[in-house]
C-alpha cells in the first residue's frame, strides 16, 4: 500500500497533472474508487461532501433558496444562509451579499483571524495572504472552491452561486463559490481574458495522512502575459509579456529599457533608449498581454491605456541581480557573449521579467526561453501608433477588426506559426536592402511555381504549432497529443525539404536542412505513444506494447485478470441460470454483477446486494471482491508506468525545444512567404525594383485592400511618381498637393501609397503594374480627424499634435502622408497651417509627401517650389450629376464639389439650395488667395 500511495503521489504532484486539470483528466483515483475522502481529515472530509454535492454553476442571479437549496453543501434548508459580521442571520433573499455592499469583516481574508478558522480555511488564508493580487482556485475534490473576496468577485464576474461556509464558531460563515475542476481551464480562460491573474492550488496526495489535511500547495500562477495552455492564447499572435525599467526618477526625457518575450513562443528580445514617448509608442505596437516593471501599480504616463501593468519588487531589475537571473538561466559564466554590455536598462529590465516568470511557474527553468537579442530603433522601418492605426495594418479603424486590415489582404497562411510570422512582418517592415531582396526573391520563386505553392500549402495546412508544442514540452505541460501532433510536424520537415529542393533563395533553401535530430525525435515519439492517445494522462492507454518490458509484464497479468473476469461472467451465468447477467465495473462501486429487478430474487445466496437502480441491482461476490483489489493495483501499476514512460519522452522532447523551435521559424517563414507569393499570384501583383535612391515610383497601383474589398464596382489603378526624375529628364516632385472632390478617393490614394511602400519592405510583391522605390525609413500618416476625448484633447489639438510629431521627425527618406491638415479651425488659420506644413515638408526636410486637401490656394505651392507638383482626382459632371472616376491625374482641381457631395449623401434638397445660394455669394466676395505667394520663403 505504501507503494502505492507513493505512486499517486507522483501522479498528483506532476505539472502535468495541473495541465490535466485542464485536459479534463479525472484524478488518478485507481487505487481508491469507493472512498476518495477515505481517512481525511474532518475538515477536508466536510468540504468535500459540500463540494460535491452541489449543482454549482448556474446562469441566473442566486436566490435564498439557490444558494442553499435542498441539494446544498450542509446547508439545508433553514439554514440562514451567509450571515453578516455579527453572525445574525440574513433575512431569505439575501443570502448571497451583493458585491459593492459594506462588506462585513470576514468577506475580506486579511481580516479574519486565521487561529479561529477551520483548518482548511486557515491554509486557504495562508495561500492566499502570499497570492493576494491573484484569484486563489483552490481545489477541493471535483470542485475549485473561492473564498471571501474572491468568492464575491468571481460569483460575479463568471454567474455563479455565491454560497456560504461554515468558518468555525467565531466566524460563522464566509462567503464561498466553486467551479468543477473539469471546466477549469475555460473558467480561467475568461479570467485571465479579464486581466486577471489566477493562482491554481491542487492537491498533491489522494490520501492524506491519518488525522491530518490533504496535502496541497500552488501548482501554477496563470496570469495574462505568461500562459501557455493552447485555450487562453491566440493562435495567430504572440502573446507578448513586457518588463520596463527606468533610470533615475523616470523623467520624460529619461532613458528605459523594455524586455519582450512570448513564453510559448520562447522569443526573448531587449532594447534601450530614451523618452518616455517611444517607450509608450512600442508598447502601443506590442500590445503586450501584460507588463511588469518595480514601480506603482497605477499606470504612469508612458503605459498605453488598458494595458495589465503587474508592479514587483525593484531587486530583479537591479544590475547585479539581472545579471545573476540571466547567467543563472542560460548557464552562462558570463553576459559579455550576448552584447547587453552597451545596454545595461535592457539588461536589467530582463533581470525583471525573469524573476516574474520564475513566480508564475511551478519549473520556471524549464520553459524554454531564447537568449534575450538585443534590438535597435532603426532596425524596422519606424511606424508610429497613429500610422498603424491610419493604415489599418492588422485590424480596421472603426471596429477595430481583422476583416479589412491589411493582414487579412494578405495571411493566406497555413499554419498558425505562419500566421504569427506574417503578422510580425506587418507589424515590422524592415529597412534592410539585403533583407527585403532576400523575402522577395523567396516570394518571386513561388509565385513563379504554382506546383511548388500548392505542395507546401498542402503539406502545411495540418501542421501543429511546432513553436508552442515545444514550449509546452519543454515546461512539462504538453499532453500525449500534443507530441503527436509534434511528432507529426516534425515528419512533415523532410517532405518541405524535398519540395524546396530546387530553390535558390536563402529563405527557402534554409529548410533544405535535413535535421537528423528532429528525425529521430518524431520516431521516439511514433515508437512510443499511439496514433490517437486519450487526453487522460493517468489513465493508461498512451503507449504501444513493446515499448517497456515493465509495462508489457504488467499489461499481461491484466489480460490475464481480464480473462478471469470474462470466465467469471459466464460462471455466474450458468450458476444464476440467467444468460442476460453482466459483470461491469463503475468507478466508484467497482465490479458487480448486475441483472434485471425482475430475476434479483432468484440471485444465488452468496451474491452480496450493493445498489439497486430503476431497472437492475447490482450484486458483488466477495470472490469477485477480491479479485478487484488486485486489478486495480495492477491497473495502477501500469498506469503509473506508463505515466512515468511518457513523463520520460516529455522531458527528451522537451530538451530538444531549441531545435524544434528553429525549424519552426523556417517553417513558418515559409508559410508566411507563400502566402504572400499565393496574394502576389492570384492577385495580379508585380515584383517591386527596390533602388538605393528614394523615389517612390508606381505604375498602375492599386489599394490591396479596398480592391479585394469592392464587391460591384472595380478599382481604379492609379500612377505615383515622388522623388525621381521625370522620363524628361525633369525632377519629379518630392510633395504632391493632392486635391479633388469629397468622396473622390484622395484618401483612398494616400493610404494605398503608404502600404504599396510598406508591402514593398515587408519582402511582398506589390498591387501595381511596375514599381520603382526606394527604401523609406518612417512612414507618417495624419489621415481624418479622431477626437481624443480620453486624453482631453480637441480634435484639432490632435490633428496639431500629430502634424508637430512629423515635422519634428520626418527626413528626406520618409514617406509623408497628410490628409486635409488645418480643416479643424477657422478657414483662414487652417489654409495658413497647412501652406507652412507643407512648405515646410518640401523646403525644409523634403520628405516625399502627398498633401491631401480641399485648400486649392495649395496649388500655387507648386509655382513657388521647384519640387512641389499638383495633382487631382478627376470626376466628371454629367448635367446635375457627378460621376466619379477615382483616376489621378496631374494638376490642381479647381471645385471640391462639396455641396453636390452633400446632396448624393441624402442632404435635403431646400438645404443644398441654400447652400448654394450661400457659396455664390462668399465666392463673389472671397478674397482667401491674396497675400499667401508673398508669405512663401521661396517667393
Ligand atoms: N481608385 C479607386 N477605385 C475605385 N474606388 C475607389 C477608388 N478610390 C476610392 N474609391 C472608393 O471611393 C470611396 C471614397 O474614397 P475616399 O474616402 O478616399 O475619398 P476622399 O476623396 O478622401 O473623400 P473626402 O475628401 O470626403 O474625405 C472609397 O470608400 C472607395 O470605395
Amino acid at each position: 500500500m505504501a507503494r502505492e500511495v507513493q505512486q499517486q503521489l507522483t501522479l498528483a504532484d506532476d505539472p502535468a497533472l495541473q495541465g490535466d486539470l485542464f485536459g479534463g483528466t479525472p484524478e488518478p483515483t485507481v487505487l481508491a474508487p469507493e472512498s476518495p475522502s477515505d481517512g481525511d481529515a474532518p475538515d477536508d472530509q466536510a468540504l468535500l461532501a459540500d463540494a460535491s454535492a452541489r449543482p454549482r454553476t448556474r446562469r441566473q442571479r442566486p436566490t435564498a433558496a439557490t444558494a442553499a437549496g435542498p441539494e446544498g453543501d450542509g446547508e439545508q434548508a433553514g439554514d440562514p444562509g451567509v450571515g453578516d459580521a455579527s453572525g445574525s442571520p440574513t433575512p431569505p433573499g439575501d443570502a448571497a451579499p451583493e458585491p459593492g455592499d459594506d462588506l462585513p469583516r470576514w468577506h475580506h481574508h486579511s481580516l479574519v483571524d486565521p487561529a479561529a478558522l477551520t483548518p482548511v480555511l486557515r491554509h486557504y488564508v495562508e495561500l492566499k495572504a502570499a497570492h493576494p493580487d491573484r484569484v486563489l482556485l483552490y481545489r477541493l475534490g471535483d470542485f475549485y472552491e473561492f473564498f471571501f473576496e474572491d468568492a464575491i468577485l468571481l460569483s460575479r464576474l463568471l454567474e455563479l452561486t455565491l454560497t456560504g461556509k461554515d468558518a468555525g464558531k467565531a466566524l460563522g460563515r464566509v462567503p464561498m463559490a466553486g467551479i468543477p475542476h473539469h471546466a477549469a481551464e475555460r473558467y480561467c480562460a475568461d479570467l485571465v481574458r479579464r486581466g486577471l491573474s489566477v493562482a491554481l492550488c491542487d492537491q498533491l496526495e489522494a490520501t492524506p495522512a491519518k488525522g491530518a489535511l490533504l496535502r496541497r500547495g500552488i501548482t501554477r500562477v496563470l496570469t495574462p502575459g505568461t500562459v501557455l495552455e493552447e485555450g487562453m492564447l491566440a493562435a495567430r499572435r504572440n502573446n507578448w509579456l513586457c518588463a520596463v525599467v527606468l533610470d533615475g526618477d523616470g523623467s520624460a526625457a529619461g532613458r528605459w529599457g523594455l524586455a519582450v518575450a512570448d513564453v510559448s513562443t520562447g522569443e526573448f528580445r531587449v532594447t534601450e533608449r530614451t523618452g518616455s514617448g517611444s517607450l509608450h509608442q512600442e508598447l502601443l505596437q506590442l500590445e503586450p498581454a501584460e507588463v511588469v516593471w518595480p514601480g506603482p501599480a497605477e499606470a504612469p504616463a508612458w503605459c498605453p491605456e488598458g494595458l495589465r501593468l503587474t508592479s514587483l519588487a525593484r531587486t530583479p531589475f537591479e544590475a547585479t541581480e539581472a545579471d545573476a537571473l540571466l547567467r543563472r538561466r542560460f548557464r552562462l559564466a558570463s553576459l559579455d557573449g550576448l552584447g547587453l554590455g552597451e545596454a545595461p536598462l535592457a539588461l536589467r529590465a530582463a533581470g525583471g521579467l525573469l524573476a516574474y516568470l520564475d513566480t508564475t511557474q511551478a519549473e520556471p527553468a524549464a520553459i524554454p526561453l531564447e537568449m534575450p537579442r538585443l534590438w535597435h530603433a532603426g532596425d524596422q522601418l519606424v511606424l508610429d501608433a497613429q500610422t498603424r492605426r491610419n493604415l489599418e495594418l492588422t485590424r480596421t479603424q472603426l471596429g477595430g477588426v481583422l476583416q479589412g486590415s491589411l493582414l487579412w489582404a494578405l495571411d493566406r497562411t497555413a499554419t498558425a506559426m505562419g500566421g504569427r510570422c506574417l503578422r510580425r512582418w506587418i507589424e515590422g517592415p524592415l529597412v534592410d536592402r539585403a533583407a527585403i531582396l532576400e523575402r522577395q526573391e523567396a516570394v518571386s520563386e513561388l509565385v513563379e511555381q504554382r506546383p511548388l505553392r500548392v505542395g507546401l500549402r498542402r503539406l502545411l495546412r495540418p501542421m501543429g504549432d511546432l513553436e508552442r508544442l515545444a514550449g509546452r514540452a519543454g515546461a512539462g505541460s504538453a499532453s500525449a497529443r500534443d507530441l503527436v501532433a509534434l511528432a507529426d510536424g516534425l515528419e512533415r520537415l523532410p517532405r518541405l525539404a524535398a519540395l524546396v529542393a530546387s530553390c535558390h533563395s536563402a529563405p527557402l533553401a534554409a529548410l533544405k536542412g535535413p535535421w537528423p535530430e528532429l528525425a529521430a525525435l518524431a520516431e521516439e515519439v511514433r515508437h512510443h505513444l499511439i496514433d490517437t492517445p486519450p487526453l487522460s494522462l493517468s489513465e493508461g492507454g498512451l503507449l504501444h506494447d513493446g515499448v517497456d518490458p515493465v509495462l508489457d509484464g504488467l499489461r499481461n497479468q491484466l489480460d490475464d485478470q481480464e480473462a478471469w473476469l470474462s470466465r467469471q461472467e459466464a460462471i455466474e451465468r450458468r450458476a444464476s441460470g440467467n444468460p442476460n447477467l453482466r459483470l461491469q465495473y463503475h468507478r466508484t462501486f467497482g465490479y458487480f454483477l448486475a441483472v434485471s429487478r425482475a430475476r434479483a430474487a432468484a440471485v444465488p445466496d452468496h451474491w452480496i446486494r450493493r445498489q439497486t437502480l430503476a431497472n437492475e441491482e447490482r450484486f458483488v461476490t466477495p470472490e469477485l471482491k477480491g479479485r478487484e483489489g488486485r486489478i486495480l493495483q495492477l491497473r495502477a501499476r501500469a498506469c503509473q508506468r506508463e505515466y512515468d514512460l511518457f513523463c520520460d519522452l516529455r522531458r527528451r522532447v522537451g530538451e530538444a525545444a531549441g531545435p524544434v523551435r528553429a525549424a519552426a521559424r523556417r517553417v513558418a517563414e515559409l508559410d508566411a512567404l507563400a502566402s504572400l507569393a499565393e496574394v502576389a499570384a492570384t492577385g495580379g501583383y508585380c515584383r517591386p525594383e527596390l533602388s538605393e535612391g528614394r523615389e517612390l515610383v508606381i505604375e498602375a497601383g492599386r489599394h490591396p485592400v479596398v480592391e479585394q474589398l469592392l464587391v460591384d464596382a472595380s478599382f481604379t489603378a492609379n500612377d505615383l511618381q515622388l522623388g525621381a526624375p521625370e522620363a524628361d529628364g525633369a525632377p519629379s516632385p518630392d510633395l504632391i498637393v493632392l486635391t479633388g472632390p469629397n468622396a473622390s478617393g484622395k484618401s483612398c490614394y494616400l493610404r494605398q501609397s503608404g502600404l504599396l511602400q510598406l508591402m514593398a519592405q515587408i519582402g511582398s510583391w506589390i498591387p501595381a503594374r511596375s514599381a520603382r522605390l526606394g527604401i523609406a525609413d518612417r512612414i507618417f500618416t495624419r489621415v481624418g480627424a479622431v477626437d481624443d476625448l480620453a486624453s482631453g484633447q480637441s480634435t484639432f489639438m490632435v490633428e496639431m499634435a500629430e502634424t508637430a510629431n512629423i515635422l519634428h521627425h520626418a527626413s528626406p527618406r520618409s514617406l509623408v502622408l497628410l490628409d486635409e491638415i488645418g480643416r479643424g479651425t477657422a478657414t483662414f488659420d487652417g489654409l495658413s497651417i497647412a501652406w507652412a506644413v507643407a512648405e515646410h515638408l518640401a523646403e525644409g526636410i523634403g520628405a516625399r509627401t502627398i498633401f491631401a486637401t480641399h485648400y486649392h490656394e495649395l496649388n500655387e505651392l507648386a509655382e513657388l517650389l521647384p519640387n512641389v507638383g499638383n495633382a487631382q482626382v478627376l470626376v466628371e459632371e454629367t448635367g446635375n450629376d457627378l460621376v466619379f472616376l477615382h483616376r489621378v491625374c496631374r494638376g490642381g482641381a479647381s471645385r471640391s464639389y462639396g455641396i453636390e457631395a452633400a446632396r448624393l449623401a441624402g442632404v435635403p434638397a431646400s438645404v443644398v439650395l441654400r447652400a448654394r445660394q450661400v457659396l455664390g455669394r462668399i465666392e463673389a466676395n472671397s478674397h482667401v488667395a491674396v497675400g499667401l505667394q508673398g508669405g512663401s520663403r521661396a517667393a
